[in-house]
């Protein structure tokens, strides 16, 4: 028996790390290395918590059974190493959303995300509401966290908005993962946040900001293999050198193509290539990234 408080009662903090979905080189959902990916980041990286099947994972280009064998295997074997695993189920439509929501609960998921649907978008913060609730009755007792990027769906609706009274219609709703450039809305989020809640920023560019602002923590992609060095930069308060080097990534071109890269060339792991339409990142650009990187932070 587990000693360990339900999910429900213990706040996510801290920095969580978004991953990505290993494939194979014939762009097929690799398994074999989600194990070695867990111990990379609990020995290598200190990462407690993961994200999984989201931005970074390309949810969005897998089939609902993609993800419920993927979401099935993090959860496997995770247990035991990480403290929370939280399952992205966010989908295009209703239905495809609240299978994985009640999958996710089956298979022992310690909390799930949702999306805001991009196709046919809600205008305003109450379609959205409706469509999150529904989703949450799909696994009433699963902490449910709603997952803010605007900039990716193109859903210009306040995270505050949404935020507000929706505990009376989610009593799950544990909190949102912002990954939005609005410090403005964040700050409302983090005021109206309830004690239990979390406010997770997904902007590692801007994570000092959130952090000044309250966030109590991030969700990030970076965090796959940049948190031993965010703790090398807290210790030598380095705090410019991780908005630099995120700044530099952004100029030179940076996206789930890039990033998936760069985090083979610094872990080692066999995550094989995106799947289309994103595009893997040229060789050359991807050594350039790692060279600016090990630069600027030697120690890692
Ligand atoms: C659009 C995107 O991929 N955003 C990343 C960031 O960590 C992002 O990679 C970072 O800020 C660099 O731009 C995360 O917010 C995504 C994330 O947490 C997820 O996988 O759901």
């Amino acid at each position: 028996m587990s000693l360990m408080a339900p999910a429900a009662e213990r706040k996510l903090t801290g920095l969580v790390a978004a991953t990505f979905t290993p494939l194979t080189t014939q762009g097929e959902i690799n398994l074999k290395e989600i194990g070695r990916y867990i111990d990379y980041l609990t020995e290598k990286q200190g990462v407690n918590n993961i994200f999984v099947n989201g931005t970074t994972g390309e949810s969005m280009s897998l089939s609902v059974a993609e993800r419920k064998i993927l979401a099935e295997e993090w959860c496997q074997k995770a247990k035991g190493k990480m403290d929370q695993v939280i399952v992205h189920v966010g989908c295009m439509n209703l239905k495809d959303s609240q299978e994985l929501a009640g999958h996710a609960a089956q298979i022992g998921a310690d909390g799930i995300a949702v999306i805001a649907p991009s196709f046919f978008k809600p205008s305003t913060a109450e379609p959205l509401k409706m469509f999150l609730h529904e989703v949450a009755l799909a696994a009433p007792t699963l902490p449910f966290y709603y997952y803010h990027i605007p900039a990716v769906t193109g859903v210009n609706v306040l995270a505050s908005d949404v935020l507000e009274g929706i505990e009376e219609l989610i009593p799950s709703f544990s909190g949102v993962k912002f990954s939005g450039v609005d410090l403005m809305d964040l700050g409302q989020c983090v005021s109206y946040s309830q004690p239990r809640w979390s406010v997770l920023y997904g902007v590692d560019e801007q994570l000092l900001a959130a952090l000044a602002l309250g966030a109590h923590g991030a969700v990030g992609s970076d965090s796959s293999y940049m948190l031993s060095c965010y703790r090398q930069i807290k210790k030598r308060h380095y705090n410019l050198s991780l908005p630099l080097h995120l700044c530099f990534l952004l100029i030179t071109g940076f996206d789930v193509g890039v990033n998936k890269q760069l985090m083979i060339e610094l872990s080692g792991l066999n995550l094989g290539p995106p799947r289309l339409p994103v595009m893997p990142c040229p060789h050359e650009q991807c050594l350039c990234i790692a060279q600016k990187y090990h630069s600027i932070f030697p120690e890692c």
